[in-house]
This record gives structure tokens, sequence and C-alpha cells, in this order.
């Protein structure tokens, strides 16, 4: 048995924007805004300097600047996970001390990036940072972008150690999901990657989701997760085909993250542009994108969580 407590990573974490200011600098007036905004809606936890939080486009000062911001926020509140992985392990094992130091609750990584690297040179990476603190580790699985494929083998052998209580899967396999849900036993938690199979997800093994666009719907996440505890799974359905329709949409922009900074700018939370190179929202797309916002505020209060 881990001797972490598991729980309080369970349920809807949202995979946190970055928030800048209108120069592009990190906004911890901001950051401070968009985390206190899901607290108030009631979500478990914000993953901090993620795939969507851009954290690789930052430099690590930033990355310092924007765990701060949020911790001092709602440190005390929610369940907040630093996402400490960067491509030197210099640089990862900075930011692991440094979110132990300010009382984040855990930390996570991908595999460094960029090179390809042997498995036995991603484990190192990895034990560098889980020996650096004291807080338990949850790997960062996400292919797509890093090229690492992990291993069950390797997922096996870093379950074993008390400190690495769970991974977060983007890849798109519940077959992997529910492969490495059962690689690392009952006391290791999955969290689903991608939004658009959060239910999928869950009913195959996975203990609660980590995503991006949970950030401008977190509610109907949260309606997705009520109906599924409640056994409720025509209901659950009925939200999650919401939620991909929606997502479908917002993937049309030519950058999600720009589609998604723009509509929480249009609910009054602004976090600034996203970082090139991804793109803002093209003027003459506004409008289409108000539309969307307001179907979305609109399923919002129908879901009424
Ligand atoms: C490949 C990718 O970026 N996947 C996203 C999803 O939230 C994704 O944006 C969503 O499913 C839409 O495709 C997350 O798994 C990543 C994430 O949670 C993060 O921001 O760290």
């Amino acid at each position: 048995m881990k001797t972490y407590d598991l729980e309080r990573f369970k349920g809807i974490t949202v995979a946190m924007y970055s928030c800048y200011d209108e120069k592009g600098e990190v906004s911890k007036e901001a950051a401070k805004k968009l985390a206190r905004h899901y607290a108030n809606i009631g979500v478990n936890g914000l993953y901090v300097g993620g795939s969507s939080g851009e954290g690789m486009l930052q430099n690590v000062e930033e990355r310092k600047q924007t765990l701060e911001a949020v911790m001092e926020e709602v440190g005390q509140e929610m369940t907040i996970i630093a996402h400490v992985g960067a491509p030197s392990t210099r640089d990862s094992v900075e930011l692991s001390k440094h979110a132990e130091q300010v009382g984040a609750h855990a930390i996570s990584a991908v595999p460094s990036i960029y090179y390809r690297l042997s498995p036995q040179s991603v484990e190192h990476h990895w034990q560098q940072m889980i020996d650096s603190t004291s807080l338990p580790f949850i790997i960062y699985h996400i292919p797509q972008t890093t090229g690492f494929q992990l291993s069950k083998a390797l997922l096996t052998k870093m379950a074993a150690q008390d400190k690495v209580i769970g991974v977060k899967i983007s890849a798109e396999s519940t077959f992997e999901l529910q492969q490495f849900k059962a690689a690392g036993g009952d006391d290791f938690l999955v969290f689903n990657g991608p939004d658009e199979q959060y239910l999928a997800g869950r009913s195959i093994g996975a203990d609660g989701g980590i995503g991006g666009t949970y950030g401008v719907m977190p509610e109907l996440f949260m309606k997705i997760e009520q109906c599924y505890v409640e056994g409720k799974t025509e209901e659950a359905r009925k939200w999650q085909f919401i939620v991909n329709d929606l997502i479908a949409e917002l993937l049309s922009f030519p950058s999600l993250y720009g589609a998604c900074k723009q509509i929480l700018k249009l609910r009054g939370l602004n976090t600034g542009e996203a970082r090139l190179p991804f793109l803002p929202v093209p003027e003459a797309e506004i409008s289409r994108l108000e539309a969307i916002n307001e179907k979305i505020l609109s399923y919002i209060n129908q879901a009424q969580v």
C-alpha cells in the first residue's frame, strides 16, 4: 500500500492554461484569478505547467512564478500537481525542489523531449526528480508529443516505488490505460488524458482525469463524473457526447489553447494570448468562437452540478 493520500487526487483536475500580461510576461495576478475561479466552481485539482500550461515554452523562473501564484491563491483548498518536466534533468530537479518548497501536493513529468532517449535514460531522468523531494510523483505519458513509448515493464518497475503514485495517460488507447492500471495495481492512480474519452477512461479503470479543455467547461466534466459515480450511464454518455462536439469545434481553430484562452477572456478571465508558436484566434473567427462560448455556457447552465 502507498503511504500517500491517494483520494485527494481523484476526480476532475484542470490542466490549467498559462497566464500572461499584455506584454506576454507571466502574470501572477491573472494566474491567481483563474485558479480562484476553478476553486469557486468546486474543481478538485489543478495541474500546473503541463501541456496546456505551456510549461515547455517557459523558462524555469516563469514556471516557478506560475506555481507560486497558484499555491498562494488556492494551495490550501485544492490539490495542486506541479508539472516539473523539462528537457534537462537539471532544470527538472530544480523545479521539483521548488514545487516541494512552495507546498505542491505532487510532482509530475514527461520524459525529456527532443532527443530520442533509451528507457534507461528516461528512468534515470525521472528518478532524479523523485529522489530530490519527498513528494509523490505522477508519470506523464504523452507519446504523441514526446515520442517516448512507455513500456509496461518500465511502468511496473516505477510503480513499485512508494513515491510513484500514478500515471497520467494522454495516449488515446483505453487498452493501454487498462493495462497500465492492471500493472500498477489497486493503489496506483491512472488519470485519463484525452478529454474526448473521459467516460471511456473512467469505465475502464481511470481514477480521474486531467485535461486542458476542462478549463473552459469543468462543470461538464464534473457532470459526467457525477453521472458515472451514480451509475447513470446513459446520462453520462449524453454529456460526454455534448462535450465531444464542443471539443471538435474548439479543435477547428488554429490552436486549441488560443481558442480556450479567448473563451476565458470572453468571460472576464484574461489570461493573455497563447505563447507562440500557438496562434491566437484570427479576428475573423472571433464571432464563431463567441457562439461556441454561448453554447458552452448554456450547457453549463443545464448541467447544474
Ligand atoms: C494531447 C493533449 O494535449 N492532450 C490534452 C487534452 O486535454 C487535449 O487537449 C484534449 O483531449 C483535446 O484533444 C491533455 O491530455 C494534456 C494535459 O492534460 C496537459 O495539459 O498537460
